[in-house]
């Protein structure tokens, strides 16, 4: 059974569209801890969107369970991590102007930069993930890296239904075993939803799944720790 990280991105994003102190993201994390989160996740995105530097400052001080700071791969933003020292980073692609993150890293064509921010990270004694798409190539790049975990981008999954998107959790699970043979850890998040969760929650070795928007829409009609506690039974069943 997976672990639950809850992502509290877009509550700052709802602050930031005032650009208030309303609603906090450290609020949300409090109560995602109530109901059950065994995670708490953002992302100190480059164009600082939604959450803020003071956000992760607050929340290293404030949460009780992992920490997990999702960043990409430039110097400001690891020298940021390396500082403040969450007990895990996942290093994702960033485009400017994407309405969120689209794909997994590039490993192939990116290694140094993966690899020199990593160099850093390790030093700082921080556990890194790597945010992958389910594809052989990348995940032997990331073993030979020694990443210690990689996170499977369920974006196409979610954005597919029927015999797609079988397909796509077919594609999953073998990459799954791959990253569990290769003696990684296996996570796996975006796009998942109360309707979408249960069979990526299944997938053997699953130890952690990030979910974001789905809780934070839901949140808004029952409350942020209910809409957690409910996303923790269906993956757990
Ligand atoms: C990497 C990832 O999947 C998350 O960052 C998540 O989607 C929330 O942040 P954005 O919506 O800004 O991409
Ligand atoms: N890494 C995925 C994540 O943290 C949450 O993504 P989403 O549920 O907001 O799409």
């Amino acid at each position: 059974m997976p672990n639950l990280g809850v992502n509290i991105d877009h509550i700052a994003t709802i602050r930031q569209a005032r650009k208030t102190n309303e609603p906090d993201p450290v609020w949300a994390a409090a109560l995602a801890e109530l109901g059950g989160a065994d995670c708490i996740t953002l992302h100190l995105r480059e164009d600082r969107r939604h959450i803020q530097d003071r956000d992760l400052e607050v929340m290293r001080q404030t949460v009780k369970v992992k920490l997990n700071l999702e960043l990409a791969t430039e110097a400001e933003v690891v020298d940021i991590a390396c500082r403040v020292k969450p007990d895990q980073v996942t290093l994702v692609p960033e485009k400017r102007e994407e309405v969120t993150t689209e794909g997994g890293l590039d490993l192939v064509s990116h290694e140094a930069a993966v690899a020199r921010a990593m160099e850093k990270l390790k030093e700082a004694g921080i556990s890194i993930n790597l945010f992958l798409d389910p594809d052989e190539a990348q995940i032997e790049m990331a073993a030979k890296l020694k990443a210690d975990g990689i996170e499977l981008h369920t974006g196409q999954y979610a954005l597919t239904s029927g015999k797609a998107q079988q397909k796509e959790l077919t594609r999953l699970t073998i990459a799954g075993e791959q990253i569990c043979g290769a003696g990684m850890e296996l996570l796996a998040g975006h796009g998942l939803t109360y309707t979408n969760v249960q069979p990526i929650a299944q997938i053997p070795e699953m130890a952690e799944l990030n979910i974001g928007h789905s809780i934070v829409s839901r949140a808004v009609f029952v409350g942020f720790r209910d809409a957690v506690s409910e996303m923790k039974r269906l993956i757990t069943v």
